[in-house]
């Protein structure tokens, strides 16, 4: 809410799910890289023979591939939600994906960019290539075309299906190779491919593997297929009923020399999965403005997260957070200090400065390597105000205009603590406080504020975002130092999965909001 613009939101919002080592974040569910995590259940489920991150990269494709850039439609766009009972998107990899990942979606993360941060994530966690993330992607309302190929499809409908999503043969070739590293086919959705001998007591699933290396993202399948040694590049090579060897089939198209090209480095196969499956996740309908990448080494690894702005009547305002250092290859040891500096209201930097030293424990270990968080708290009078903090040399922007303020509000009952776990689903009634402030000389006697909540909608397990509750906040007096402060106490029925998701923009009636995603229920993210 501090930050002054929905793209530096939305980059902000993903930093937090891609880097800190959050527990029951994102990264948890797909660590180890060989965990299968059961959304249904909310907990690891490892005798069936599935896999968390080879669902999530299958998730990507489907929704991808029925992209149409003749008519310009389709992509990733999370439309296969709507889409799961197609005999095309067999299996349960979409439905526990899209589950999982609904617990994190919220108005400035859509599930279409959820679902293509599980891929970057899945590819990065598990030692495959860096693939660049963008957000912005939006998601669609209802079903997309057909078009997924199928193991049993012939050649040139399944180069035709590439083709319409804008990728060639080579492309198609390519990405298949790039997909088929982790995971396998199972003989409970695909009989036809894999026979019933696959199960036993530890792969009830009957899982047969694309290589030995299943839960590593590596060349192995490509080599093994290449050189006709391991598994010789799975079961859609290998399997007796050819009418499904559609991996055969797709590799021999140009008479196996992308996949030869394919198989003469790790380095040369990590590049082209990076780039394809950037390509992938980056075909979107032609209304989405993707943000700049989510990139600690194209960025900065030093980053402010979890920031609260208080004031009180007196008119004393107080900055707490934290930095977060991502210690990323090659990059310098987290120094044992930071320096945090105010920049007031007038983008002065001033000589209000915390030392904090690095908090040990709250460091983790993300996708980019070791994160360390510093904890700060400013102190400052109302007519200094804030515009920016200075660390390390280098600025981050603030705005004090319009902010909530987290300790005149409150929440009651108290939130369960956060966990992707249907124990969530329990719905409450929540009374909540949410005070305002807002730097004005002549106060509005209200502001509007609206809320963003993830709701249920028919025909996918994905939440829409509504918009369609409002409240009124009304003056309730001004501090010292100009802020006019605006309250109101609503009730809403959620469960605390939805509540972790809603945030509320506030406005001056007939105004753009000049507060946008503060998050009532959860007010330090
Ligand atoms: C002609 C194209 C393709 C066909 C016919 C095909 C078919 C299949 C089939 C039948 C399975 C087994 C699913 C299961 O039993 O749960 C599978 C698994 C998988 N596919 Fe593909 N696929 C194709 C291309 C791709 C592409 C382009 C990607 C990714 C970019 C991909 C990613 C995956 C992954 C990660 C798995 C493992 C899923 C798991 O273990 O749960 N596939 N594919």
């Amino acid at each position: 809410q501090y930050v002054a613009n929905t793209d530096a939101l939305i980059i902000k919002e993903i930093e937090h799910l891609y880097f800190d080592a959050a527990p029951a974040g994102i990264l948890s569910a797909i660590t180890p890289c060989s965990n299968y995590y059961q959304p249904s259940t909310g907990a690891s489920n490892n005798s069936l023979g599935m896999s968390t991150v080879a669902e999530w990269i299958r998730t990507a494709f489907h929704d991808f591939v029925t992209a149409n850039i003749y008519s310009d439609t389709g992509g990733l766009d999370a439309s296969i939600g709507f889409e799961t009972t197609r005999a095309e998107n067999v299996g349960p990899a979409f439905n526990d994906s899209l589950t999982f990942f609904s617990y994190f979606i919220n108005h400035m993360v859509s599930m279409s960019d959820l679902i293509a941060l599980g891929t970057v994530m899945a590819v990065g966690a598990c030692g495959g290539p860096h693939i660049e993330m963008r957000g912005g992607r939006i998601d669609a309302t209802e079903a997309g075309p057909t078009g997924v190929p199928e193991p049993e499809t012939d050649i040139s409908d399944t180069l035709t299906d590439f083709g319409n999503a804008g990728f060639n043969g080579d492309d198609g070739i390519t990405l298949t190779a790039c997909g088929h590293t982790m995971g396998g086919v199972h003989h409970s959705t695909f009989p036809q491919a894999v026979p019933a001998s696959a199960v036993s007591s530890t792969n009830l699933d009957g899982r047969i593997v694309f290589d030995e290396t299943v839960a590593v993202f590596d060349i192995g399948t490509v080599t093994d297929y290449v050189e006709g040694t391991g598994d010789k590049g799975g079961p859609l090579v290998t399997t007796s009923n050819k009418t499904v060897n559609s991996d055969y089939r797709l590799y021999n198209s140009d008479s196996n020399a992308t996949i030869t090209r394919l198989a003469s480095s790790a380095s040369y196969f990590a590049g082209q999965c990076s780039a394809i499956f950037q390509r992938m996740i980056e075909t979107v309908p032609p209304n989405v403005v993707f943000t700049t990448a989510v990139d600690p080494t194209t960025t900065t690894n030093l980053r402010p997260y979890g920031i609260a702005l208080n004031i009180n009547w007196a008119g004393n305002m107080t900055l707490t957070g934290n930095f977060r250092y991502i210690q990323i290859s090659g990059a310098s040891a987290a120094p044992s200090t930071l320096a945090i500096t105010l920049i007031n209201r007038a983008g002065k930097t001033t000589t209000t400065t915390v030392s904090s030293a690095i908090s040990s424990s709250d460091t983790g270990t993300g996708i980019w390597g070791p994160t360390h968080s510093y904890a700060f708290t400013l102190s400052f009078p109302a007519s200094v105000g804030l515009s920016g903090l200075a660390a390390a040399g280098q600025n981050w922007t603030f705005q004090d205009t319009m902010f909530a303020v987290p300790a005149l509000s409150s929440i009651s009952p108290t939130l369960p603590t956060f966990a992707a776990n249907p124990s969530l689903n329990t719905l409450s009634t929540y009374t909540v406080n949410t005070t305002v402030a807002y730097l004005t000389s002549s106060p509005p006697s209200s502001l509007t504020a609206t809320y963003a909540i993830p709701m249920a909608q028919a025909g996918t397990v994905s939440p829409y975002m509504d918009t369609s509750t409002t409240a009124t906040l009304a003056l309730i007096g001004k501090t010292t130092g100009g802020f006019a402060l605006y309250s109101a106490v609503t009730k809403h029925s959620l469960s605390a999965k939805q509540a972790y998701g809603t945030s509320v923009d506030v406005a001056v009636a007939g105004q753009a909001a000049a507060l946008q995603f503060y998050k009532p229920f959860n007010p330090n993210q």
